[in-house]
């Protein structure tokens, strides 16, 4: 579904992923991990045909990147659920309007929609903060919102940038447990984490693999978990 064949990049003559190559199949669970600054977000927005490598190729549901217009990557975009770092909200929209916004986009929301999205909210616990306004959410409950917003069109693939990063213990392993049901139906999933004692509560749950990225490169420590 995503495919990176010997893929650079470089930010102002620093080499950040150095001939990476790397395939997210359905089915996949992958955890990226790799120190601060070692191109996980990159590595994840190449996947989202978000930026283009100086060399090698991004393949998006079997295109190449380098061919697609952006609308075509726009196309491409809507057919996965990306969790940001730092997903942004409308701040003037209701919680509930911002989690609906990938229906709004497209065309009226109907009943089904909403009770998806009301469902979906309280499921990641955000069930009383339907009419709250983005300012007025924690950092947790955005990051949260993200997932809910991320997950309510039944994406085809799933991305997510440190989506516990603000979260406690207990809510880190709900939401790993929401994608681990996910990916049990089929729907592959790369999650960039530094939290090794998440990877490690996977382990029993699902067959994960953990990609580490460190100095440009990409390594796979399948038996680690
Ligand atoms: N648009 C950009 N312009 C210049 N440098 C960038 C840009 N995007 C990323 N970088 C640099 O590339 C490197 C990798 O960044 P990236 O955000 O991919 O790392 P990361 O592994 O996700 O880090 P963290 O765990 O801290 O989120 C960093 O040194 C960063 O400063």
């Amino acid at each position: 579904m995503i495919d990176l064949s010997q893929v650079t990049v470089g930010f102002g003559g620093r080499m950040v992923l150095a001939d990476v190559t790397f395939s997210l199949q359905p089915g996949d669970f992958f955890f990226l991990t790799g120190p601060s600054g070692a191109g996980k977000t990159t590595l994840l927005r190449l996947c989202a045909g978000a930026m283009t490598p100086a060399e090698g190729e991004v393949r998006l549901f079997g295109r190449p990147l380098s061919e697609m217009t952006s609308d075509a990557r726009a196309g491409a975009r809507r057919r996965m659920g990306i969790v940001y770092q730092d997903t942004q909200f409308l701040d003037h929209l209701p919680l509930e309007e911002n989690i609906l916004l990938p229906f709004t986009v497209r065309g009226p929301v109907d009943a089904e929609m909403r009770a998806q999205a009301q469902d979906l909210m309280t499921w990641v616990g955000l069930g009383g903060h339907r009419a709250a306004l983005p300012p007025t959410l924690s950092g947790g409950e955005r990051q949260r919102a993200a997932l809910a917003r991320a997950l309510l069109p039944a994406p085809e693939l799933v991305l997510a940038d440190e989506p516990t990063g603000n979260l406690d213990w207990e809510m880190s392993l709900k939401l790993l447990t929401l994608l681990i049901e996910l990916n049990r139906l089929g729907t592959p999933v790369l999650m960039a984490t530094h939290d090794l004692a998440l990877i490690r509560a996977a382990k029993p749950m699902v067959n994960a693999r953990v990609l580490r990225l460190k100095d440009g490169k990409l390594t796979q420590a399948g038996a680690a978990l």
